[in-house]
Order: C-alpha cells, then sequence, then structure tokens
C-alpha cells in the first residue's frame, strides 16, 4: 500500500486499530496521529488497553483490525528499519544487576547495531542525560530503583531514538526520582526533538507532561485532547476552597455537601473537589443566607484528575 503525506508527516497513525484476543476486544477503533516532539499519554485503569496499543504500535502484536504507521511504515513489515529509530521502556524493564551501568549499555549499543566507534560517546551521553555518569562503573545490583530506572531510561535512548515509548515510568518511585524522570522527559522533547508516548495511571504526571492524552475505556478512547482542554470541555469542575468562621465549619460544612459530596473541613478552611464554577456563586450566597461568615473562597482549575473520575462517574 502506498504512503499518504499524512503517513509521512506524523510519527504514528493508526487508522480503526484493534486487537481482540479470543472473546477480549482489548483495543478497539483506535484512531491516532502523533505529531513530532509531542509528548502523548495514554491513560486509563489497569487492562484498559494502554501495554496492548503500545505493542501493536512497536509491531510486538498483529492487529485483528484497523492498521499502524510509524514513520510511514508498517511495523510488520518493516519492523527492523521502524526499531532502530525507536526506543522502549517496557513496565518491568530487566537489567544485567551483576554487570555495570556501562557494561549494561554497552550490551544494548551491539544490540541496537550502535557504530563500534560511536559506542563510547553516546553511552557516556545517555548516563549524562540520566544523570549516572558518577555511578557508570557500579553494578546496576546495587541500584536503588529510581536509579534502576534511569539506567533503563539510558539503555532506551542509547541510540537517540525519534520515538519513545515509556511504559509507567515512574511507577514506585518516591517523589523526588519520579521529578528526576519528569524532567528527563521534557529535556528530551525539548532539546532532541523526541515523540514520546507515555502510559501512566500518574493523572498529575500526565497533565504536566502530556502535550495531548487519549484516555482509554475498555480498550476504547473515550476522550482526548490537550489536558487543559478536556477540563473545560466536559465541565469536569475544579476544586474550591473556602474560609469561613472557626466555630462554622461543621455546619458550612453540611451546607457544602449539598452542592458537593468530596467536601471536607481541613485546617481552618473546607476543600470541595469538583464543583462546577457556576455553582459557586449559589454557594456562597446561601452560606451567607444561613448566617455563616465567608472570609475566602479560592476556586482552583479542574485538573486532569478531575476529568478522569468526572469521566468515571459518566460511565458508571
Ligand atoms: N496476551 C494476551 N492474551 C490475552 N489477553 C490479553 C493479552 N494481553 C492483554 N490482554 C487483555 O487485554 C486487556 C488490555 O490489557 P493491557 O495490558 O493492554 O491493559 P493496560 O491498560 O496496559 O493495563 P495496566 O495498566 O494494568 O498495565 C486486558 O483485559 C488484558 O487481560
Amino acid at each position: 500500500m502506498g504512503r499518504s503525506w499524512e503517513d509521512l508527516l506524523n510519527i504514528v497513525t493508526t487508522t480503526h486499530l484493534g486487537k481482540r484476543f479470543a472473546e477480549k476486544q482489548a483495543v478497539q477503533d483506535l484512531n491516532l496521529h502523533l505529531k513530532q516532539g509531542e509528548i502523548f499519554g495514554l491513560l486509563g485503569h489497569n487492562g484498559a488497553g494502554k501495554t496492548t496499543t503500545v505493542r501493536l504500535l512497536n509491531g510486538l502484536l498483529h492487529p485483528t483490525e484497523g492498521e499502524v504507521r510509524v514513520f510511514g511504515m508498517d511495523p510488520l513489515k518493516e519492523g527492523e528499519a521502524i526499531r532502530k529509530r525507536v526506543g522502549v521502556l517496557t513496565e518491568t524493564p530487566a537489567l544485567e544487576e551483576r554487570l555495570t551501568a556501562r557494561e549494561n549499555l554497552q550490551l544494548f549499543a551491539d544490540l541496537y547495531d550502535v557504530p563500534v566507534q560511536q559506542v563510547s560517546a553516546k553511552i557516556e551521553q545517555a548516563l549524562r542525560i540520566v544523570d549516572l555518569l558518577d555511578q557508570a562503573d557500579l553494578k546496576a545490583g546495587t541500584f536503588s530503583k529510581g536509579m534502576k530506572q534511569r539506567l533503563a531510561i539510558a539503555r532506551a535512548i542509547l541510540h537517540e531514538p525519534e520515538l519513545l515509548y515509556l511504559d509507567e515510568p515512574t511507577s514506585g518511585l518516591d517523589p523526588v526520582s519520579s521529578q528526576h524522570i519528569s524532567d528527563l522527559v521534557l529535556t528530551l522533547t525539548r532539546e532532541k526533538g523526541t515523540t514520546v508516548v507515555l502510559c501512566t495511571h500518574d493523572l498529575k504526571d500526565a497533565q504536566k507532561l502530556c502535550d495531548r492524552v487519549a484516555i482509554l475505556e475498555h480498550g476504547q478512547v473515550k476522550l482526548s485532547g490537550p489536558p487543559a482542554e478536556l477540563a473545560t470541555g466536559l465541565g469536569a469542575g475544579g476544586a474550591l476552597d473556602l474560609e469561613v468562621g472557626p466555630s462554622q465549619q461543621d455546619q458550612a460544612l453540611e451546607i457544602c455537601r449539598t452542592f458537593a459530596s468530596a467536601a471536607r473541613s481541613g485546617a481552618g478552611s473546607l476543600r470541595l473537589e469538583r464543583i462546577q464554577r457556576s455553582q459557586v456563586p449559589d454557594l456562597v450566597q446561601m452560606l451567607v443566607h444561613r448566617g455563616i461568615l465567608v472570609y475566602g473562597v479560592t476556586p482552583h482549575q479542574a485538573t486532569l484528575e478531575d476529568v478522569y473520575f468526572a469521566l468515571h462517574r459518566e460511565g458508571q
């Protein structure tokens, strides 16, 4: 089949892509168009179809419906040419624990056919990007989970791929290690123009990193677009902080719960989750009407997390 201009301009295109395992439709009617240099998030519950999608894009699975094009090529027919330009971080990357960080990368340089004369420079560069140069000659088995994850990323970017699949890169990491990985993903896209497909359950990460996301449910895209636009489009509602008279918190909380079921009192203020902006004047009016002293009202914009839960409630 010939390649269309659109295929050539997009890094990844899927057309009515589907995958069925016996009775299970893992992915259904997926139409993706990924542009160069964007970070695209695949979100969804366990079993929503994220990993299956990545495996289809990577040519590890045969679609049962539709087709995939990566760099305008078919991963099933031109897999080798594509894989040279793609890096993959799987959900549970296996490292050679008895080898040093540098030796782990050397092993992969052979697999990726990195030209011999470039190997040491590329290894130095990858280790520098993930901030492991000082630990290059320590055994991977002695690394913390965060360091192992950074080494696995160094391995995935060793051959300077144009497209990077990251499956749960921050799962199980402490906030500092997690932030380190997020910064790294941003650096790769900004400095190298790498296109990233990010599968994650971390909605805060997705909000911060992704140019666009697709929320999958039962293998189908329920919602897709830039995180900020999704929040507005779905009318998901954001959070609201209220400061009321200290002795009136319980009474105010009762009133708040008629507007937002997820309302709670904290240190000196009340927090309401997922309340529509249009409801705020009515709420304040009712509080004042009932004699509550309102000292402060601080609305917060809906986040991707709010969108995700709004979508989940809709589906129930
Ligand atoms: N090789 C397989 N054989 C049979 N069913 C499979 C296979 N791989 C995936 N599935 C099923 O397809 C569905 C989608 O699975 P997938 O691993 O893509 O989900 P996921 O969104 O990546 O989940 P998680 O967040 O838990 O990693 C699940 O119901 C899963 O059980």
